[in-house]
């Protein structure tokens, strides 16, 4: 899969502005979907796909884009499950099982659920120290799935500590809990700010599945996980789509501003 968006980005840039994305779409070719949040340029290029991505494989690769769309239908197939599968081990690690999430389809399927799936490309940059791959951000999805390679750039920020850089382990993937954790766990998760550095000599290349609930459905937090001691720690949000657009309104600080109280005034 890597090698397949090494070589959508390695496209001549007529061929990869064949698929830009529209105003007001989220798939096909640009600035990362990040950059509606922010007014700095970064240094990186994106290639993004929501159903499938037959459209526009037709015309970056007008030979091949059987093969790519198969490489792309078995990836998303098999990080589809592992994100469902992860998202309730981390929901059953709080107690909360398929009974207790109204969105789920019949038996925990996750057939509804909605997904953006993310190809990031960062060329290497003259001057690194002087620009960025990708601002301080937090996902907005339930849990996002990185594999970045053997480049690093992936940084995360901890409080007290400040950015540390993930280091590449190879064969391993990344997971970011997302903005729609953090509401759904009633706090009990947090989504995690992180960053991309670029490199001086290196192209860095990464992929990212960003893991959502089915489009439709509202997003709450858990009753199972406030009550008298616990309030609710945010309100609900009408649709994950509704979220991007607050979020894109409010310059990326919307989970911030939606909560009802300060949790560490209790
Ligand atoms: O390139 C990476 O390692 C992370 C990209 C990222 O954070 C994103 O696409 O949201
Ligand atoms: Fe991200």
């Amino acid at each position: 899969m890597e090698s397949a968006a090494r070589s959508l980005f390695s496209l001549p840039a007529q061929q990869k502005l064949k698929v830009a994305r529209s105003p007001g779409q989220i798939s096909g070719y640009g600035f990362h979907l990040i950059a509606a949040f922010w007014d700095k340029q970064q240094w990186s290029e994106c290639f993004t796909i929501v159903g499938s991505p037959l459209e526009h494989y037709e015309q970056l690769w007008p030979q091949d884009y059987t093969k790519f769309c198969c490489i792309t239908e078995e990836f998303e197939k098999e990080i589809k499950k592992l994100a469902s599968r992860l998202m309730w081990l981390m929901l059953a690690s709080l107690g909360i099982s398929k009974d207790d999430v109204e969105w789920d389809g019949p038996k925990g399927d996750d057939q509804n659920a909605s997904a953006v799936f993310q190809f990031n490309s960062y060329p290497s940059c003259p001057d690194p120290d002087r620009t960025i791959g990708l601002v301080p951000h937090t996902d907005s999805s339930l849990v996002s799935i990185v594999h970045q390679s053997n480049i690093d750039g992936l940084q995360v920020f901890r409080e007290g500590t400040g950015w540390f850089t993930i280091q590449p382990v190879p064969g391993a993937l990344v997971v970011n809990v997302g903005d729609l954790m953090s509401i759904l766990s009633n706090g009990l998760y947090s989504s995690v700010l992180h960053r991309v550095l670029v490199k001086r000599a290196q192209h860095r290349i990464s992929l990212v599945y960003h893991y959502g609930p089915p489009a439709a459905v509202k997003i709450a937090p858990l009753e199972k996980l406030f009550g008298p001691s616990h309030p609710p720690l945010y309100p609900p949000v009408t649709n994950w789509n509704e979220y991007i657009s607050t979020k894109a309104k409010l310059k990326g600080k919307a989970l911030p501003s939606l909560r009802l109280y300060d949790p560490l005034m209790k």
